[in-house]
């Protein structure tokens, strides 16, 4: 793989500015050839071989699954110990290409303005796009504005919007941590890293691994189509229970996807 722009990643279009030559790796920062090395989540998951010409940075020795562990035990160590104290919170999720100064956009920074007039702290994937608008409207609102990054192949950083940070370098260590300091989910529309947290939720509330714990669609355009989906495909077949599609709650507008949280949690308590 190059390091120069033009054999960046196609998805990373449209990040003027980043710095896609110098990449954050843990507590490493890697630049020229080395900043192509494959993230952790790679080396942990990607059996394969590294395509010819990529640096294999860290070592194979430091990536060892023993040490590993206590990497993987220090991510949840860095997450709980930050966010213990933070009082009630919404993990909000949407799309990482959400634009600026489209309509949803606003209704993130809508959304995130109104959870913390509701009294919640507004815990975001802190990347662009959905998140920085969540982000922002916590921020703007003065309230608490978490962002729980991700070491990407490609550099992204925090938004800067987010008041809070923790930078993971695993994926399911990050999961967690959106689920255990959350009363609720509000997912806005996005694609395939979206649905993979919506789906999460609704497994872990489908499955009673979690109780009381309401997962908000905002966008009916949106989401109509997949709950159809899930209803006309997924019930009808016996994938699913009928009542399971109550799961899910899908409304319009952000003040309706705060009554929804509020309903079901009842009022935030510090
Ligand atoms: C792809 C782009 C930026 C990637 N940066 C991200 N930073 C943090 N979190 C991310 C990023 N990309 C995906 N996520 C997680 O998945 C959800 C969004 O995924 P989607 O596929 O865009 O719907 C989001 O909630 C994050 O937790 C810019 O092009």
């Amino acid at each position: 793989m190059a390091t120069d722009d033009s054999a960046a990643p196609a998805s990373t279009a449209g990040h003027a500015g980043a710095d896609r030559r110098r990449v954050h790796r843990g507590g490493q920062v890697l630049t020229g050839p080395a900043a192509t090395a494959p993230t952790f989540d790679q080396l942990l998951l990607d059996a394969r071989e590294a395509p010819a010409g990529q640096a294999r940075v860290p070592s194979t020795s430091s990536t060892s699954d023993a040490w590993r562990v206590l990497r993987i035990q220090s991510e949840f160590v860095e997450g709980f110990g930050t966010l213990a104290d933070l009082g009630p919170a919404v993990s909000v999720f949407g799309s990482a290409r959400t634009g600026e100064g489209t309509e949803e956009y606003a209704l993130g920074v809508e959304l995130g303005r109104l959870l913390v007039a509701a009294g919640y702290a507004v815990i975001t994937g802190g990347g662009p796009g959905a998140m920085e608008a969540g982000n922002r409207g916590a921020h703007e609102a003065d309230g608490v504005s978490v962002g729980l990054g991700i070491e990407l192949p490609f550099e992204t950083g925090l938004n800067p919007y987010v008041g809070i940070g923790v930078d993971f370098r695993y994926f399911f260590a990050r999961k967690v941590m959106f689920l255990r300091y959350a009363q609720g989910f509000v997912v806005l529309p996005g694609g395939f890293g979206t649905l993979d947290e919506l789906f999460e939720a609704l497994t872990l509330v489908q499955t009673g691994t979690v109780t009381r714990f309401p997962v908000v669609l905002v966008g009916r355009d949106f989401w109509g189509p997949l709950v159809d989906w899930i209803r006309g495909t997924l019930a009808a077949r016996g994938m699913i229970s009928p009542e399971d599609v109550d799961l899910l709650c899908v409304v319009d507008t952000a003040q309706e996807a705060v009554d929804r949280i509020r309903a079901t949690c009842g009022e935030p308590r510090a």
